[in-house]
């Protein structure tokens, strides 16, 4: 869906058709909601607004109807929890069990909520472009075109409809022209921004105390309306004064300003941990210190074998599209860099085993430990874990894996080989040379090394027996720690060669 320049005005149809509207832009109060997208997003939210408004029904709908069956899925008959949502996140399982059937409802039929609602949030994915003009970089804006005509087409009284997945700059300004083209006469939409902040694994906690809730209208009457109504609703929890109301292009935008300048963080720290390891400092050390800075803050600084996740890449390359598409390249290449560094260190990391296990890893058993993006989380979007394994297979290793909640079938589907890869390199066909495993012991007999690649908390060392998994490796025994979170010395003590990110020769050497 092309975002067109032409300036956004409120999407009141009748009045082009000759019908007369009784009261064009004034909404009610919020009292039904219709979620177009059982994704990460659309769940949580829905199933936070549900618990916090018991006054409003919501309706979660998708096309994917495994997706849907999933969210009605049953309690597990020993614990209750309901262990077959198609998302994991703690605490999630509780407020659905609260909420489903009370006024929280999943359903594939589209069509009777968009109807039914008062508010439809669109929440559905948008991935980066893979074909076509933009590919590679732009958003692939079908999923989100195709609920808005569906939007159009079906809806009988007017309504409010939110944009709530990510979205290039001005795409309110293309939603408007599809509702305008496709709807009956006499229906009023008013087309609001409101993006998500939530954070994978933590999801729950950030919905239910967010830092700032947003909400982009336009300056009309009926926009401002709009934007008081989505407003109403998230005071049912979240304080008047975290609600920060903007223009519609400035809500778009700093999303991905957001994501952007979060990553950047993340880029910047490894950048700086690739100096420790030559030069003795530790990243530790050194992000404490930046950190002290009120100005900097201490968050966001963690060193890691790099960024993943379904946002931070595809938000960037995002703002790197739009940059381009202004005529603003030296805009693009400077935040295009931030995506550059995330890919250079996650092949240094993976370079710095092979290098470190005696220059070849071929027929070694190496040991994974963590696949998701990070902790607490299934998600295995751009995962970091997926270029260092899939770099390990090149490299002709048996990789071992152990992740407590990525399924195995998605840990095989995430790893299975293309012909060529970027770098054109043909790999081994099939997942053949990969095992999953069901604990982190089990994945670790053997091995040659445990590398460590999300930071769940069951890997550290007060939670994980390393002293066995010590005794049943190949020996000289090593650890690389892709997210510096192990105890190194407790790990050396034990007979370890450890490699963590960021720390690099003994600092009593590098005074030699
Ligand atoms: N995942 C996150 O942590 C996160 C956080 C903030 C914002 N976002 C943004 O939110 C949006 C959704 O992300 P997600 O992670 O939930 O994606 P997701 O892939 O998990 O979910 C999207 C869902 O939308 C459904 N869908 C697509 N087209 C549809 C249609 N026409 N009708 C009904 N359902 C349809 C898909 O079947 C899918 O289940 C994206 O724009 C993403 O960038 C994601
Ligand atoms: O100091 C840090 C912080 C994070 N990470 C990694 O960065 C990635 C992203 O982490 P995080 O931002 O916590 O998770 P996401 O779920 O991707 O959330 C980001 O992307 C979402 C989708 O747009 C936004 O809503 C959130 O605000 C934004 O934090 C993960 O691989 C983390 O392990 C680091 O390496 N070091």
């Amino acid at each position: 869906m092309a975002t067109a320049a032409s300036p956004l005005s409120t999407t009141t149809l009748g009045a082009a058709n000759g019908t007369s509207l009784a009261s064009p832009g004034i909404h009610p109060p919020v009292r039904s909601i219709c979620c177009i997208g059982a994704g990460y997003v659309g769940g949580p939210t829905c199933s936070i607004i549900a618990a916090r408004c018991p006054h409003i029904d919501v309706t979660i709908v998708d096309i994917n109807p495994a997706r849907i069956a999933a969210w009605n899925s049953d309690p597990d008959p020993l614990t209750g929890d309901l262990t077959g949502l198609p998302v994991f996140e703690p605490g999630l399982s509780d407020i659905v069990k609260e909420c489903r059937g009370r006024n929280l409802f999943f359903s594939t039929d589209v069509d009777e909520a968009i109807r039914k609602a008062d508010l439809v949030f669109v929440s559905v994915n948008t991935p980066t472009k893979k074909s076509g003009v933009g590919a590679g970089y732009a958003a692939d804006l079908h999923y989100v075109e195709s609920s808005t005509r569906r939007i159009a087409q079906v809806a009988t009284s007017s309504k409010i409809i939110v944009e709530k997945s990510t979205v290039p700059c001005r795409t309110a300004s293309s939603m408007r022209v599809i509702l305008e083209s496709n709807s009956r006469p006499g229906i009023h939409f008013d087309i609001l921004s409101n993006p998500e902040f939530l954070a994978e694994g933590t999801a729950m906690r950030d919905l239910q105390a967010p830092d700032r809730v947003l909400i982009g209208s336009l300056d009309t009457e009926s926009g401002q309306c709009a934007a008081d109504r989505l407003s109403e609703v998230y005071e049912n929890w979240v304080p008047a004064e975290r609600i920060y109301m903007t223009g519609l292009w400035s809500s778009e935008l700093s999303k991905l300003a957001a994501n952007a300048l979060l990553a950047q963080r993340i880029s910047s720290i490894n950048s700086l941990a690739a100096i420790c390891e030559s030069t003795g400092a530790s990243i530790h050390e050194v992000a404490h210190a930046c950190g002290l800075d009120r100005r900097i803050g201490p968050q966001f600084l963690q060193a890691s074998v790099g960024f993943g996740g379904s946002c931070f890449q595809k938000d960037i390359l995002n703002l790197v599209y739009l940059s381009e598409s202004l005529g603003l390249t030296p805009v693009a290449n400077y935040w295009k860099q931030v995506i550059e560094m995330n890919e250079w260190s996650k092949n240094r990391f993976a370079h710095k085993v092979v290098q470190t296990l005696f220059n070849t890893i071929t027929g070694k058993k190496v040991a994974v430990l963590g696949f998701s993006f990070k902790d607490n989380t299934g998600d295995t979007r751009e995962s970091p874990a997926i270029t260092v394994c899939r770099f390990f297979r090149r490299e002709l290793a048996r990789v071992s894996i152990y992740d407590p909640k990525v399924p195995e079938a998605q840990i095989h589907a995430d790893l299975v080989d293309r012909e060529h890869d970027a770098t054109g390199v043909v790999a081994p066909q099939g997942t053949n040379n990969v095992t999953v495993c069901s604990s982190a012991l089990e994945a670790c007999k053997d091995a040659e090394a445990v590398v460590v690649l999300s930071p769940w908390r069951e890997f550290r060392c007060e939670n994980l027996d390393w002293g066995h998994i010590y005794e049943n490796m190949s020996k000289p025994a090593f650890v690389f720690d892709g997210r510096a979170m192990l105890d190194a010395e407790k790990l050396k003590k034990i007979g370890f060669k450890v490699h963590a990110v960021g720390t690099g020769p003994e600092k009593t050497d590098a005074w030699l």
